[in-house]
């Protein structure tokens, strides 16, 4: 039988059905590590491993030219360039505003990647995430630190390496290729000292097993985390930027890393060279090694190189920079 409520409607019905749209939660991965460490090759590994998900990735270069977001070439849900600035301190706006507008995208990405820069404090961007609105929709699942093999155990007690990795569920070892057992046995050790709840695993190349980053059920939101007690920000490295119309001449500009190397604690960079003229070189200096890669094609509208060093505040000028760089420049 069928009664009548209050307001004068069938209340015996069928149960209402809820015609919201069930939002589907997007679970953030932020990867962290120290400037070099490894972060935009796990990145871009993740990404051309996607398998059907739509990844879409936010990438954090401190300085003004955001090299990493032009070396994530993969992105299957396109990549956001966050420059100038660090988002754990100067650009947390912009991170929660970015994360907005992916969130309306549609369709809506699977799954969001958060590449910090090198110099960020990791525990400073899981505390902005844990803003009540992103964390409905975005939640975070998992934070993954890189850490370069080739790190010697003591490093770990420099106090924004120890912040990463504390606040990491997995560590990755990158660079597995270029450290013996031996050392990679301490490391692995004092990561474990350091971390002990943490997944450590291997990473040669950026690999990194993905179902260790992506929950295999999405509609499981996290528990919140305790992002630990905020640091006061201290500014200790910069970037310097130098820019060319012309393009390098390589065994110049071996001499002048040559000069530069024990001022640098980083160094990327894209450039056309005389030797190779029409396609781009990426440039990559890290950990006291330097490699040079090939690029793909240089983009109209853009300086011919392009180079972001990073060094400790004060070590090295822009001046010096630009007069060991001209000479890499032939005349003519
Ligand atoms: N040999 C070797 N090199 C690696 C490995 N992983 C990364 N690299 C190299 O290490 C250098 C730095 O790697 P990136 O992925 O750019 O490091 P990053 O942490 O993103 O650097 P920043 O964002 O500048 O802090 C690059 O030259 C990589 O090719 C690895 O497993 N083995």
């Amino acid at each position: 039988m069928w009664r009548r409520g209050p307001a004068g409607r069938c209340a015996g019905r069928l149960p209402k059905l809820d015609v919201r749209r069930q939002i589907v939660p997007v679970p953030i991965l932020l990867v962290t590590g120290f400037l070099g460490a490894g972060k935009t090759t796990v990145v871009n590994h993740l990404l051309a491993h996607a398998a059907g998900r739509r990844i879409a990735a936010v990438v954090n270069d401190f300085g003004a030219i955001n090299i990493d977001a032009e070396l994530i070439a993969g992105a299957s849900d396109g990549v956001v360039s966050l420059s100038n600035g660090c988002i754990c301190c100067s650009l947390e706006g912009d991170l929660l505003r970015t994360l907005a507008i992916l969130l309306r995208r549609d369709p809506r990405p699977d799954f969001i990647v958060i590449e910090t820069s090198g110099v960020a404090d990791p525990s400073d961007i899981v505390r902005n995430l844990m803003d009540p609105v992103i964390w409905r929709d975005a939640p975070l699942e998992t934070v993954l630190c890189v850490v370069d093999a080739t790190t010697s155990p003591e490093t770990l007690n420099d106090a924004l390496l120890r912040s990463q990795l504390r606040t990491a569920d997995v560590v990755a070892l990158s660079k597995v290729d270029l450290v013996d057992a031996v050392g990679r046995a301490q490391l692995l050790d004092a990561v474990r000292t350091l971390r002990p709840a943490a997944v450590i695993v291997d990473a040669l190349h950026g690999e990194v097993p993905a179902a260790l980053l992506f929950p295999a059920d999405v509609q499981r939101v996290p528990a919140p985390r305790e992002p630990g007690p905020r640091r006061p920000a201290s500014d200790r490295f910069e970037t310097l930027s130098w820019t060319s119309e012309r393009p390098v001449s390589l065994p110049r500009l071996q001499q002048a890393i040559g000069r530069l190397a024990p001022k640098l604690a980083r160094a990327k960079g894209l450039f056309e060279t005389v030797q190779q003229p029409g396609r781009l070189m990426v440039f990559q200096f890290a950990g006291g090694r330097a490699t040079l890669a090939a690029g793909g094609e240089p983009a109209a509208g853009v300086p011919r190189a392009r180079i972001v060093f990073v060094a400790e505040i004060g070590v090295l000028s822009i001046a010096e920079i630009d007069r060991i760089m001209e000479e890499c420049i032939e005349a003519g």
